[in-house]
């Protein structure tokens, strides 16, 4: 899909002017009642051993430590080196994981990210089969997941629903970039029923009082999206993203999360001495994956790759 005007401002719409995005979902709106038919093999939510987002970043501030947050796009190449690259960040020092839904209309997301999007669906990727991975390798990983969605998938199996059922697979967080905070109250109301942290955005033309809003409700931490337009690798970080920190751990001692363009560990070194309580890492991340020649040359490189962003925070 090409990237076109809408989609470079888009995030930026919807977190500075609500009313735009709700045309976005109006003509997609699917009644939250339709029943998913994902059914865990094990119905009973198993208490997840590790820490929730929130908690991740307290443990990491009393350690003097900044998080690692990779994104990786589920089904890209194949579910199963999703499972095995979940797995390698893991081990390579994640604090948290970003795990991308991967969806049609992908309008925040660059040529990277999008690309990926539309090999994993291309390959039969579905929010069922995600799961059903999740709920296999959940347990094997020491980090806490956020899984990264568009709204319109959460919409049409029904909010309460989706809740129910990411919980189920250990999920610990959501991210969801096309919903604005006027419409985040029952997401909101059913995220925290099910104890999952429901993580928003700012970017660098949010207005203050709406930031402040924005920093009121987030739960987990606040994503600060570093630059305008899209996701991608970047050959700097801007350099707003340091008064933006201050602006925003002046009205909150939330955790902050830095992304867009991080791709480097100068890049990571940079942004973690500017006050960021996070990084997050994802095109670059999707990028390795998709440029190897095979699934176990794109999981040796991610290894090396993780760990460098990881010696770059320590
Ligand atoms: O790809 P980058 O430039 O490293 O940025 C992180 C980004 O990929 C990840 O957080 C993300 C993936 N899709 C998004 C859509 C909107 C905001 C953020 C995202």
């Amino acid at each position: 899909m090409a990237i076109t005007a809408k989609s470079v401002s888009f995030i930026h719409l919807q977190h500075n002017k609500p009313h735009s995005l709700f045309r976005l979902h109006s003509r997609s709106f699917v009644p939250f009642s339709l029943k998913s038919s994902f059914s865990p093999p094990m119905a009973i939510s198993v208490a997840s051993s590790t820490l929730g987002l929130s908690e991740t970043f307290t443990k990491l501030k009393r350690e003097g430590k900044v998080a690692l947050i990779p994104y990786i796009t589920a089904g890209d190449p194949d579910l199963s080196t999703t499972a095995a690259a979940l797995k390698v960040l893991d081990s390579c020092g994640s604090d948290i994981i970003e795990l991308g839904v991967p969806y049609s209309d992908p309008l925040a997301d660059g040529p990277v990210i999008q690309a990926a999007a539309t090999r994993s669906l291309a390959r039969g990727t579905n929010f069922d089969s995600i799961l059903k991975m999740l709920n296999e390798v959940v347990p094997e990983l020491s980090c806490p997941i956020a899984l990264f969605t568009y709204y319109n998938p959460i919409l049409k199996r029904g909010v309460e629903e989706f809740m129910i059922t990411v919980k189920e697979v250990g999920i610990h967080g959501l991210v969801v970039p096309d919903v604005p905070l006027e419409e985040t109250e029952i997401l909101r109301r059913e995220a925290s029923k099910h104890k999952i942290e429901l993580v928003l955005l700012t970017t660098p033309t949010t207005p203050r009082e709406r930031m402040k809003a924005i920093v009121e409700v987030t739960e987990g931490f606040l994503y600060l999206v570093s630059s305008i337009g899209v996701t991608g690798a970047r050959s700097s970080v801007s350099a707003k993203v340091q008064s933006l920190l201050q602006e925003i751990k002046a009205e909150s001692s939330k955790p902050v999360a830095v992304g867009f363009g991080i791709s480097k560990p100068e890049h990571v070194k940079q942004v973690a001495g500017w006050g960021a309580d996070g990084v997050i890492v994802g095109s670059a991340m999707v990028k390795i994956l998709a440029d190897a020649k095979s699934p176990e040359e794109g999981l040796k490189e991610l290894a090396e790759f993780t760990k460098s962003l990881k010696s770059a925070l320590l």
